[in-house]
């Protein structure tokens, strides 16, 4: 039997196809990016047709560069953007609207009204949630409320609901499956972690009819099979997970007290607390980390809305580097004696802060300041945000902090500088992996462990390798004045002072 596994990764910005062989080496990718829609000031969507044809030209161009058919992939793993959401017909599979994304803000003034009625105790009790628009429930009523008909429809059973993977499941099987996994399930506002369900209740109160949504299945699971005319070949769909869950199953972090931490564009902490569900008196999340064999384990998680987007606007902002790689050695140029800080809350600020209306700042500019010091506190920046999200993981999670390491991917964590600096402002050892891939090598696992040709967790696990191990290496005094420095920083940037 074969061992090739394909991973899909939808992507916010890019749909991307991974061919794995049965060692779990990368053969051949095929990666397209799409538009981004901005239809007013704090909206963003995507055409969910440029999605599907974004994944069907993806998965088409690796076969073909693997030089492998439809045929010789033993099951696809499916991963995904968390949140966007999606309305569609069950007849002919047509969306209705354009999906809402998850960095869309449109359903700020709901959430409010829902918070000034009390409910988000309720809320956050059943779904680890906070109510915030991030989340796809408040999308979700917004698209039944502004698009024609939809109500109504949806009340008759005419349309469907789901996050992407969903979307594309139900796309792949020919409208056969309506089905999604667990950990995209739990970033909806509409279902209950703790008793594995979609939620009754909530559904009441946001006005969704619960016949809209999918059915919830395990991580690795039977989602169905894709037509044969699509690829040349039927091939089974094994593996669902949201991007960051995947991402954790990819960095092996199976065991309770393990952590990752991915640097894209934003930054998403995933603490591993077993099958215990915390609730976060410190304002991070509590989802799902993966279902597997009907066994739930949770996570705690935190999130960044910026983390290498700071790289960006170095480049493109202020333009000081022409390119993102030459951000660690312009920052290893800066003056240490100058306390210079920026809290890029250029879209509010996330976890544990959640303050949607903080704009970023820049603290302790002198005469001397130069483009070094820019980049500088741009690098540190993301580390004293890790840092924050760690210290309230730790205060949600007593005893289990333990010898921290942290386990790193995404586009940022190219940068040496960035991670060292990472390492001194946390005081504790980032380990970079050898496999960036994370996302789509969790992904993979989830297929391949199902369709029993790669191996199980524990195998898994063990094959895990460390590219570069980055240990603390400043000074206990000077890390503490420079984490003094950015907590009044923040507060200084707080929307409420
Ligand atoms: N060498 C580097 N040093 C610092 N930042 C980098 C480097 N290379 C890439 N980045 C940053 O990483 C981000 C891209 O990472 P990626 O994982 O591809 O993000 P996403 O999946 O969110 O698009 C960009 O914001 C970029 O600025
Ligand atoms: O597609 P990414 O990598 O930007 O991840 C988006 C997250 O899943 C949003 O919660």
């Amino acid at each position: 039997m074969t061992d090739f596994i394909l991973a899909i990764d939808q992507g916010t910005t890019s749909s991307r196809a991974i061919v794995f062989d049965g060692d779990m080496k990368v053969v051949a990718v095929g990666q397209k990016e799409f538009t981004q829609h901005y239809p007013a000031s704090g909206w963003v969507e995507h055409d969910p047709e440029e999605i599907w044809s974004s994944v069907v030209t993806t998965v088409r161009q690796a076969l073909r560069k693997a030089k492998l058919k439809a045929a010789d992939i033993a099951a696809i793993g499916i991963t995904n953007q968390r949140e966007t959401v999606v309305v569609w017909e069950k007849e002919t599979g047509k969306p209705i609207h354009n999906a809402i994304v998850w960095q869309d803000r449109r359903t700020a003034a709901m959430c409010q009204k829902l918070k000034k009625k009390g409910l988000e105790p309720k809320f956050a009790k059943r779904t680890g949630l906070i109510l915030d628009p991030y989340f796809s429930g408040t999308k979700l009523a917004w698209l039944l409320d502004n698009v024609k008909d939809a109500r109504r429809r949806a009340a008759d059973g005419e349309l469907l609901a789901g996050t992407i993977d969903s979307f594309l499941i139900w796309r792949l099987t020919g409208g056969k499956n309506h089905v999604t996994d667990a950990t995209n399930a739990s970033r909806t506002l509409v279902y209950n972690i703790a008793r594995n369900e979609w939620d009754k209740d909530l559904l009441k109160i946001l006005d969704i009819p619960a016949t809209m949504l999918p059915e919830v299945k395990d991580c690795a699971d039977d989602f169905g099979t894709t037509e044969e005319k699509l690829f040349g070949a039927a091939i089974p769909i094994l593996g669902v997970a949201g991007d960051q869950q995947a991402a954790t199953i990819g960095q092996a972090c199976f065991e309770r007290g393990m952590i990752k931490s991915t640097y894209g564009t934003a930054c998403f902490a995933v603490l591993n607390t077993g099958e215990e569900l915390i609730r976060s008196k410190n304002r991070l999340l509590s989802t799902i980390a993966y279902r597997l064999d009907g066994k739930t384990t949770y996570a705690l998680e935190g999130s960044i809305f910026v983390a290498g987007a700071a790289v960006q606007w170095l480049r493109d902002g202020i333009k000081v580097i022409g390119k993102a790689s030459d951000s660690g050695d312009l920052a290893a140029k800066a003056d240490e004696t100058q306390d210079v800080y920026l809290v890029p809350a250029f879209v509010g600020l996330g976890a544990p802060h959640w303050d949607p209306d903080a704009r970023g700042a820049m603290f302790g500019l002198t005469r001397n300041t130069g483009p070094a010091e820019f980049a500088r506190a741009a690098l540190e920046s993301v580390a004293f945000q890790t840092r924050d999200l760690l210290d309230a993981m730790w205060k949600d999670c007593k005893g289990m902090q333990g010898n921290t390491v942290l386990r790193v991917d995404g586009g940022m964590v190219a940068s040496d500088w960035a991670m060292q600096r990472l390492a001194d402002i946390l005081d504790a050892p980032v380990d970079r992996p050898q496999i960036l891939e994370t996302t789509a090598l969790g992904a993979a696992w989830l297929a391949g462990s199902k369709a029993g040709v790669w191996p199980d967790a524990r195998a898994f696990a063990k094959k895990w390798a460390l590219d570069c191990r980055f240990e603390p290496a400043m000074d206990g005094k000077q890390r503490t004045r420079r984490i003094k420095g950015w907590k009044d920083a923040v507060r200084r940037t707080l929307s409420s002072t």
